[in-house]
């Protein structure tokens, strides 16, 4: 069967398609007419795409009485396929996949309902010609639908993945056969050249979307009416006095071009009385907010910072590692918290790898959503935040559209919060992909200091009324609430907003010139800025672009001379390459390098000379970027003198034991580094650098690695990230981390994570970890929220093995041979028997 490929699975829609769907549904019609009006259909049309929409809404009306019928939602997958949806078809064809798992599984919880919901069929026509009984056939149709559509939707690994599993499954099936070929064609179109589809890692995953109104979505309210009006200025005026939302006409714009005089009606924030330069303009609060990072000391209703002295800081009583900044944060956040407190659902998301920095953090504010509207039982795109947010405006794909992201995981959430998903359909994938729509283009993020990655997300859904121009009247800020106020000084304008004006806020850094603007703000405006600064600067670059290139130049040139004036060196740092010649080692080269942490501490940056004599930094890098020349020349060394201020523990050379019981080694041993056999080989670190294991040469007879772990060296060490991923690729049975030496200082997030993700790697490669006076360390991290417990108490904190499950879950999904989401809880808990939890007196009386 020829499938049809097409990367923008969305069709057209516009805002007045929503005031169709309100319009629709009116009383007195026929029992056909009144199915096509909730359909979202004209009554009197016949059209093929509007016999779809009855159809669809006939599955739906359906599937409300008999909610776990796998059938159904393989019929409504063939639907939404006809309809041009095939995300929505892949959305349906998993749940009938799942339906599927329950019915053959007795011990899963929907398995008496899928079953007995398919003893009302005889052969249905969706699972003709396949093999098996009615549920081995239900899973077949669903392979076929999930590859077909996932392909069609652009997700191709997802469609790998499942064509792979329904052909490992009946490897004859020639509809499957059929989908390959298609995917091998798609995947080679794409990529540029041919291509093993079913080798992990090498088909893309993220296609992009456009926005789309549903026909059937009723939850779309016309934002220009007078009611609608009317609610949001009601609203708007306890925060915002001095203002009003109104229609505002704006330019159209495009991606890439400068269109001149296409106009649209949208929503803009209007001053109805006089505000004065300083004074604020607008203060919102706000519950749509989230946090990617596990461990991290922000308030888990507003997402600002917590006191450092945790003054008025409040913890919920149930799950005691949920904390509010104020009084007032815990009593708002009952409004979502008690629908997830203790659940677990709450992990799901964060730690994220750094590119899905922006993807986690749309998917905790769908997370959010979803909370507040299962705690008051509202329909999710009727949620008050959300509710007049219309998102994302472009004509073109813009929205990244993933089956993880949109589909797998808002369902994992979903059950973890206990939500029976079969019955739930104001949970259905389209106003999932609607919500997402929504934040997309009016969230704003923040960095973290440390890394420059987005680590917290907000919707303010007043806020984000306000227009943009690169000439503001307004600055924002956001701690807890996002303050607008009136700018004492402007670019061009006049400062303060006369009343009538429009609230012009500001979705890039104003500071930027004209391009980089436009680059910066095309994502949430859906195009480059036509704002009045725009225009004339835009004018003012093509004159002068002639002599840009010569401009260009000099500039450079001094930025890099002083980005390297600001570079001060310690005092140099001696370093032998001793390489491995026949067994032997045989020092090479000596060379002088300079060893400096950059101010925000994520990177390193070396200087290396060729001659002591000489001055010149030949090298500079990042380590976050491929593997220089001159990181190698570090890892490879033997013999490392190190007299800089960062690394004092390094003074000494590294040695050699041969034959003992133990071996101890630490960075300031000497010689080659090999634990020559001993069974117990124990690595002392004091968080310097981590090339001491680089090339550590464990023997087979070793079978216990224990790593003493300290934060001598200060509380924020880039090095003990690198050393414990290190640790976790040191290949023995049974690894101790003993954290004794530990001497309570804070532990920043991005070690608390290094930590949580080598436990849980050790663990899932089989080896059996002990964490030995884990509970001191644990209550040094940044956002231990239990107190401090007596240094020998040796239960795992919760928070702690809620980490460590979360990336062990992560690690087994991210496999090549990722195991369905039950099994894999299933060996999550096995897993977790591996992890023991000593005091250090029990360690010693152990060796
Ligand atoms: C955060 S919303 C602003 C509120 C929006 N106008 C509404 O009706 O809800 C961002 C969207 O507003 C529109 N917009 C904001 N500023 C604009 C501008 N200066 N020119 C054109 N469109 C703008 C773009 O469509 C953008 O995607």
């Amino acid at each position: 069967m020829a499938v049809e490929v097409s990367s923008a699975p969305y069709s057209i829609s516009n805002e007045s398609k929503s005031k169709h769907d309100a319009k629709s549904g009116s009383d007195g019609l026929g029992p056909l007419a009144s199915v096509k009006a909730k359909a979202g259909v004209d009554p009197s049309s016949d059209s093929a795409s509007d016999t779809a929409l009855v159809q669809r809404a006939e599955i739906t009306a359906g599937l409300a009485d008999s909610a776990y019928d796998l059938v159904a939602y393989l019929e409504r997958a063939h639907v939404h396929l006809a309809l041009g949806y095939p995300d929505l078809a892949a959305g349906d064809a998993y749940r009938a996949l799942l339906l599927a798992d329950e019915a053959r599984n007795e011990g899963f919880e929907y398995h008496d309902e899928a079953a007995e919901a398919l003893t009302r069929y005889d052969v249905p026509q969706v699972l003709e010609g396949l093999e098996g009984d009615s549920a081995e056939r239900g899973a077949g149709a669903a392979y076929r639908l999930l590859a077909r559509s996932l392909l069609q939707a652009g997700c191709l690994s997802s469609a790998a993945k499942f064509l792979k599993r329904g052909l490992d499954a009946s490897p004859n099936d020639t509809e499957l056969a059929a989908t390959r070929q298609a995917l091998e064609a798609a995947a080679s179109k794409r990529i540029g050249h041919s291509v093993d589809i079913f080798a992990p890692g090498t088909l893309p995953e993220t296609t992009l979307v456009r926005r789309e109104v549903y026909p059937w979505n009723t939850h779309e309210p016309d934002r220009f009416s007078e009611e609608s009006l009317t609610e949001l200025n009601t609203t708007l005026r306890r925060f915002a006095p001095k203002c009003a939302v109104q229609v505002a006409v704006l330019p159209v714009l495009l991606d890439g071009v400068a269109l001149e005089g296409a106009t649209c009606s949208q929503l803009g924030v209007f001053a109805v009385e006089d505000i004065a330069p300083g004074e604020k303009v607008l203060e919102e609060y706000s519950l749509l907010t989230a946090n990617n990072r596990m461990k991290d000391s922000v308030c888990d209703a507003c997402s600002s910072e917590l006191p450092r002295d945790r003054d008025g800081v409040v913890m919920c009583d149930e799950c005691y590692d949920t904390v509010f900044c104020s009084a007032h944060c815990a009593e708002q956040a009952e409004r979502y918290h008690p629908a997830v407190c203790g659940t677990g659902s709450d992990e799901i998301g964060k730690d994220p790898a750094p590119h899905e920095a922006d993807e986690s953090l749309h998917l905790l504010l769908l997370a959010r959503v979803l909370a507040l509207a299962s705690q008051g039982e509202i329909h999710p795109l009727d949620v008050p935040e959300v509710k007049y947010i219309w998102g994302d405006f472009t004509p073109h794909p813009t929205l990244p559209w993933s089956f993880e992201y949109n589909v797998e995981t808002p369902l994992h959430i979903l059950e973890t919060m206990d939500v029976d998903i079969y019955a739930h359909p104001e949970y259905d994938l389209w106003v999932l992909n609607t919500l997402y729509a929504k934040f997309r283009g009016t969230a704003s993020a923040r960095k973290n200091p440390l890394d420059g990655k987005p680590d917290v997300a907000a919707v303010h859904p007043y806020w984000c009324l306000a227009n943009h121009d690169c000439d503001p009247n307004v600055s924002w800020d956001w701690a807890g609430t996002i303050v607008l106020r009136a700018r004492e000084e402007r670019i061009a304008g006049v400062p303060g907003v006369k009343k009538g004006q429009e609230i012009l806020n500001h979705y890039c850094d104003i500071r930027l010139p004209v391009s980089e603007r436009r680059e910066w703000a095309s994502g949430p405006l859906g195009g480059w800025c036509m704002c009045a600064r725009c225009k004339r600067e835009a004018k003012e670059e093509e004159w002068a672009s002639e002599d840009e290139g010569a401009e260009l130049g000099s500039v450079l040139e001094d930025e890099a001379k002083r980005r390297l004036a600001k570079a001060v060196p310690t005092p140099a740092v001696k370093v032998a390459v001793v390489e491995r010649h026949e067994g032997r080692h045989q020092m090479t080269s000596s060379a002088h390098v300079v060893v400096r942490q950059s101010e925000d501490w994520t990177r390193v940056l070396v200087a290396s000379k060729q001659s002591a004599a000489s001055d010149q930094w030949t090298l500079a890098f990042s380590i976050d970027q491929a593997e220089p020349a001159g990181l190698t020349l570090l890892r490879n060394a033997h013999l490392i003198e190190l007299e800089g201020r960062l690394e004092p523990a390094n003074a000494e050379r590294i040695e050699t034991i041969s034959n003992p019981r133990i071996v101890r080694i630490n960075n300031r041993s000497r010689g080659p580094r090999s634990s020559l056999g001993a069974p117990t080989l124990v690595v002392a670190w004091h968080t310097s650098s981590s090339f001491v294991l680089q090339d550590l040469h464990i023997s087979p007879d070793t079978k216990r690695l224990i790593a003493e772990i300290s934060d001598f060296g200060g509380p924020i060490s880039p090095a003990n990230r690198r050393f414990l991923p290190a640790l976790a690729s040191i290949d023995v049975p049974d690894v101790v981390l003993d954290f004794s030496q530990w001497e309570c200082a804070v532990v920043d997030p991005f070690v608390a994570n290094a930590l949580y993700s080598t436990i849980a790697s050790l663990l899932v490669r089989g080896t059996h970890v002990t964490l030995v006076d884990f509970n001191l360390v644990f209550s040094c991290m940044a956002d231990a929220t239990v107190p401090m417990r007596p240094a020998r108490y040796t239960a795992l904190p919760r928070r702690a093995e809620d980490a460590i499950k979360y990336r062990v879950r992560n690690t087994l999904r991210a496999g090549p041979e990722c195991p369905d989401a039950r099994a894999v809880e299933v060996n999550v808990r096995q897993l977790l028997t591996h992890l023991t939890v000593l005091s250090a007196d029990e360690l010693r009386s152990k060796l």
